[in-house]
């Protein structure tokens, strides 16, 4: 949790979802909710945001090969 806050620029964010750590970088420009609204998902965990628009969208699949790893469960706060 910690080495994800340093990520929340745009050129190198991060974000948490559901367990799994992403690199959103390479997907910002795709949205459809627009770069600003993914953003605020940066260097976070955005699961509870991510539910609240959209919990059917499959991005487990559309994020695959943007993962980092793993969220470190003893480190989320
Ligand atoms: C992190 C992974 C995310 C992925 C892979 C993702 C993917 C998508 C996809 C595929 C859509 C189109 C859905 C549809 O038309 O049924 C969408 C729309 C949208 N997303 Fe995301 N999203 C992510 C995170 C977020 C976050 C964190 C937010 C909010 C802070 C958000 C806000 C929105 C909104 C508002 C729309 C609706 C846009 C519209 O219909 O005009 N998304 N997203």
């Amino acid at each position: 949790m910690e080495e994800l806050k340093q990520h929340k620029a745009e050129n190198d964010a991060w974000t948490v979802l559901r367990g799994r750590v992403y690199n959103i970088s390479p997907y910002l420009r795709f949205h459809p909710g627009g770069i600003d609204m993914l953003m605020k998902g940066a260097g976070k965990d955005c699961t509870a945001l991510f539910n609240k628009y959209h919990p059917w969208v499959n991005a487990e699949f559309m994020l695959e090969k943007c993962q980092v790893g793993l969220l470190d469960v003893s480190s989320a706060k």
